[in-house]
């Protein structure tokens, strides 16, 4: 039997093995052949999770880019729902978001209530987050369509407190987001003290744009990186930011 992915990520982290995701907004899908270029370039690059989602998603792209990922490769295809709609059951796993770091009810459990019973009926593993975002600078359309504050850049105890609080009440995974096309990615600081704080898989992103900011999220104790925007024009961040993850990967393998 396979692994759930839930368990691959914890197996991950116990022998600190890195990941790295790629986000696919539908939204911003033009044609299927750019897609179906960027899912090969993952596949060559060994690329662990390919994300779909957004906060507003305004064509009917969702379901079609789910199916194009998995008619063209075997990489584990997680939702990253905006909302109750982003769901389909041709997606391998749906990232259940809690927006922990706000107090907009609807975000902490509304929208799950409304989703459960698709959820239950659907085969789709359900991988529970605790989604946190941090301020980044101007509002991201993440923090903006949630209407909820982002935790300040400068606090990483209130971030360290708030991760705590996901993991005791049963959340399996953290999401430290910046939010997408952030100006500033996630400080050093806010990632190590979350990492300290918790035992669950740690997920990392939101403005990272250079190989330079994947390698401060991973060393300051990211399990997982997340990469959007910075694909949109240039796909070299995701052949550098594969390099680096396997040859980080690599020095854990020659230990073992
Ligand atoms: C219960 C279900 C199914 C969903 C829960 C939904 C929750 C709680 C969402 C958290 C808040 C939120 C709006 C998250 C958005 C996460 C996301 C998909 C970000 C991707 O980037 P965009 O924010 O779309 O960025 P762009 O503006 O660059 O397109
Ligand atoms: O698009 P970017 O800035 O890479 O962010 C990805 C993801 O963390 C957003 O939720
Ligand atoms: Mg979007």
């Amino acid at each position: 039997m396979t692994m759930s992915l839930l368990n691959q990520l914890v197996e991950n982290k116990k022998v600190n093995r890195k990941s790295l995701a790629i986000l696919i907004d539908p939204d911003k899908v033009e044609d299927s052949s750019s897609l179906i270029q960027t899912i090969h370039l993952c596949t060559e690059n060994k690329v662990d999770f390919l994300f779909v989602g957004g906060s507003l998603i305004t064509n009917d792209n969702f379901s079609k880019v789910i199916s194009i990922i998995k008619s063209n490769t075997n990489i584990p295809v997680l939702i990253f729902p905006g909302n109750n709609i982003q769901i389909d059951s041709n997606a391998d796993a749906i990232l259940l978001l809690s927006l922990i770091s706000g107090r907009n009810p609807d975000f902490l459990i509304g929208q799950h209530v409304l989703a459960a019973p698709i959820l239950k009926k659907s085969k789709l593993e359900i991988i529970p987050m605790g989604y946190m975002l941090v301020n980044s600078g101007p509002a991201t359309s993440a923090s903006y369509m949630s209407n909820t504050t982002p935790i300040p850049s400068d606090k990483p105890t209130i971030a360290a407190c708030t991760a705590m609080a996901g993991e005791m009440l049963g959340l399996r995974t953290i999401y430290l987001d910046a939010g997408s096309g952030a100006q500033k990615a996630i400080p050093q600081k806010i990632i190590s003290t979350v990492s300290r704080s918790i035992s669950v898989p740690l997920v990392v992103g939101g403005g990272l744009n250079s190989i330079s900011k994947v390698g401060l999220a991973l060393e300051a104790g990211a399990d997982m990186v997340v990469i959007g925007n910075a694909l949109e024009n240039d796909y070299s961040l995701l052949i550098e930011a594969s390099d680096k993850i396997n040859s980080m990967n690599a020095t854990l393998d020659i230990h073992q």
